[in-house]
C-alpha cells in the first residue's frame, strides 16, 4: 500500500488521493443512513491521514445537511486541511483531553446516527491507546451505526491479529486493496462487512494473502474429456477409520467421490462400513504399502494409532494428505524428506500440539502460525478454523478461504474435507490448489448444506455437487 500509495501520489495533485478516499467514504456512509439530512455524524480522528479521510468526508456529509461533531484525539496533530475542511462545511470538533469537552464527547457518541472510525489506519500498530480505549467502548454502546476508515482502529493491518482494544465496525470502507486484517481471524470479525473503495493505484504482483473467487476455482476444478478413463482422472486412496471411528472413514471417502479423482480406494478396518454406504469404492484391508496404485493418499481421519498406515502412505512417492490422527503419528523428519508434495490439514488445536503452544496463541495469530508450520514440516498446510489459511513452504501469498460458515463445525466436516482435498490432489492439482479449491467448496457446501439450520458432516458432503455446479455457472 505504502508503495503504489507514493507511486501514485507523485503523478497527482497534491491531497487528490485523499479525496477520492474521502469520496468513497462518504458515499458509503450516506448509503448505509439512506437520507442525509438532519442526521448526526460524529467522526473520531486520530492523528494521522486517517483521521483526514474521515474529517473530509465529514465535510462531504455536512454540505449536504448532517449535523457533523469531530473528536479529535490530538488536537495539535490534526490533519489541519481536513479540519479546516470541515468547519468551512459548519461542522464543530471537541478534544477528548479537554475536560469541559468530555462529557459533550460522551452525549455526541450516544446520541449519533453514524460513528465514523478515524483513529488509526495502516500507520497502527498494536491495540488502541488509553485515551482512544474509551471511544471504541462508547461507539459499541451506542445505537450508532459504525464505519471504519480503511480498518477497524486497533487491529493489525498486516496479520488479522488484535492485540488490545479495538473498534467493531457494522461496515468498513478500505482503500486500494483489501487488507490481510480485513481477511483474516480475530481482526476479521471487527470490521463487520467490507466495502473496497478504487483510488487508482497499481498494486504489486504478488500480495501477502489472496483470496480465490468463483472464476478462480472454476478454472482449477479438474473437468474430464473425451480421452478420459478412471486412472487418467487419478485414483485416491484412503487410509483412514478405525474399529473405534468407523465414521471417518465413510465421511473421507464421501467427500473423495465429490472431489474429481475417477476412483476412491479405500484402506483399512472400516471398509464394510464404507462399502454399505458407497458400493462403487475400491476396498482392502492389506494396508496402504499393498493396496494397488493411487496418484494421492489421504491418511489420518478417525485413524487411532495406526502409526503403521502413516509410515507406509509418507513413504510412497506421491501426493499425500495428512489429517487428524495421522498429524500425531507423522515423524517430521519423514516428511520433511519427501520428494513428492505433501498437504497436512490440523485444525487449530492440531497446529498448537504440533507447534508446542496453546491453542489460543495459534487462533490468535493464524497467519504466523501456518506459516511457521509450513516451514519446519517442509509441507503446505491448510489451517482450519473460521478462516482457513493454506500455506506453501518457502512463502508466497497465503490462500484465505472466504466461503465458510459456523456452521461447519460440526464433528466429521473436517474428514470430507480431507477426502475432498485428496481427490483434488489425486486429479493433479498442486497441493496449494488442492487445499484452497477443497476449502472453498467445502465452505460454499457448508452454507448450501446448513441454509440457516443445523447440519451433519454427511449433509455437506452431499453438497458439494451443489458447490461444483454454482462455482462452474
Ligand atoms: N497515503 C495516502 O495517500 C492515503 C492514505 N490514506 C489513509 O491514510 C491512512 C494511513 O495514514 P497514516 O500513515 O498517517 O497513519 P494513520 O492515520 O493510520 O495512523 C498514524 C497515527 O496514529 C497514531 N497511532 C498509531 N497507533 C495507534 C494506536 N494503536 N492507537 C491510537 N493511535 C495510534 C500515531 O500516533 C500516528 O500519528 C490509511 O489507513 C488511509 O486511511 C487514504 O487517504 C488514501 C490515500
Ligand atoms: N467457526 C467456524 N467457521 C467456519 N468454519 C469452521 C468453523 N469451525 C470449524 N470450521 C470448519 O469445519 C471443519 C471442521 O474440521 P475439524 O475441526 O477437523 O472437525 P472434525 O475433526 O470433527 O472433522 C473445518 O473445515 C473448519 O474449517
Ligand atoms: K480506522
Amino acid at each position: 500500500m505504502r508503495a503504489a500509495e507514493r507511486e501514485l501520489m507523485a503523478r497527482l495533485p497534491e491531497g487528490a488521493l485523499m479525496q477520492r478516499a474521502a469520496a468513497g467514504l462518504a458515499a458509503a456512509c450516506a448509503e448505509l443512513m439512506g437520507r442525509v439530512y438532519g442526521r448526526r455524524v460524529v467522526l473520531l480522528v486520530g492523528s494521522g491521514d486517517n483521521g483526514g479521510d474521515a474529517l473530509y468526508a465529514g465535510a462531504r456529509l455536512a454540505r449536504r445537511g448532517a449535523g457533523v461533531t469531530a473528536v479529535l484525539l490530538s488536537p495539535e496533530r490534526t490533519h489541519p486541511g481536513g479540519l479546516a475542511a470541515l468547519r468551512r462545511a459548519g461542522g464543530r470538533a471537541l478534544a477528548t483531553r479537554q475536560k469541559e469537552d468530555a462529557a459533550a464527547v460522551e452525549r455526541a457518541i450516544r446520541s449519533a446516527d453514524l460513528v465514523v472510525d478515524g483513529i488509526v489506519g495502516i500507520g497502527g500498530k498494536g491495540g488502541l491507546r488509553p485515551d482512544a480505549a474509551p471511544l471504541a467502548e462508547l461507539a459499541e454502546a451506542s445505537r450508532a451505526a459504525v464505519v471504519a476508515v480503511d480498518l477497524p482502529s486497533g487491529v493489525e493491518a498486516d496479520t488479522g491479529e488484535v492485540r488490545g482494544a479495538a473498534i467493531r465496525a457494522d461496515l468498513t470502507v478500505t482503500f486500494g486493496t483489501h487488507k490481510p486484517g480485513l481477511l483474516i481471524d480475530p481482526a476479521r470479525e471487527y470490521a463487520g462487512s467490507v466495502r473496497l473503495v478504487d483510488i487508482g493505484l497499481s498494486l504489486p504482483d504478488e500480495a501477502e494473502a489472496e483470496a480465490l473467487q468463483h472464476a478462480d476455482v472454476a478454472a482449477l476444478l479438474p473437468v474430464p474429456g473425451a480421452e478420459s478413463d478412471k486412472y487418467r482422472r487419478g485414483v485416491v486412496g484412503i487410509a483412514a477409520g478405525s474399529s473405534r471411528y468407523p465414521g471417518a472413514a465413510v465421511l473421507a471417502v464421501a467427500g473423495a467421490l465429490r472431489g474429481g479423482a475417477g476412483a476412491v480406494r479405500y484402506v483399512g478396518p472400516a471398509g464394510d462400513a464404507v462399502i454399505a454406504r458407497f458400493p462403487e469404492t475400491l476396498v482392502s484391508d492389506q494396508g496402504p504399502k499393498r493396496a494397488g496404485r493411487v496418484q494421492a493418499w489421504v491418511v489420518g481421519p478417525g485413524a487411532g494409532d495406526d502409526a503403521q498406515s502413516v509410515a507406509e502412505v509418507l513413504a510412497q512417492d506421491v501426493p499425500v494428505l495428512v489429517d487428524a490422527d495421522g498429524l500425531r503419528l507423522a515423524d517430521r523428519d519423514l516428511v520433511r524428506a519427501r520428494k513428492a508434495p505433501t498437504l497436512m490439514t490440523p485444525h487449530a488445536g492440531e497446529a498448537a500440539a504440533l507447534l508446542g503452544v496453546s491453542r489460543g496463541s495459534v487462533e490468535a495469530a493464524r497467519l504466523h502460525s501456518v506459516r511457521e508450520l509450513a516451514e519446519r514440516y517442509g509441507a503446505t498446510v491448510l489451517l482450519k478454523g473460521s478462516t482457513t489459511l493454506v500455506a506453501s513452504p518457502g512463502g508466497g501469498p497465503v490462500r484465505v478461504n472466504a466461503t465458510g460458515t459456523s456452521w461447519l463445525a460440526t464433528a466429521g466436516s473436517g474428514d470430507v474435507l480431507s477426502g475432498l482435498a485428496g481427490s483434488l490432489l489425486a486429479a493433479g492439482l498442486s497441493a496449494l490448489d488442492a487445499g484452497s479449491v477443497a476449502a472453498y467448496l467445502h465452505g460454499l457446501a457448508g452454507r448450501f448444506a446448513a441454509d440457516g439450520a443445523p447440519m451433519g458432516a454427511h449433509d455437506v458432503s452431499e453438497s458439494i455437487r451443489s458447490a461444483w455446479r454454482d462455482v462452474m455457472s
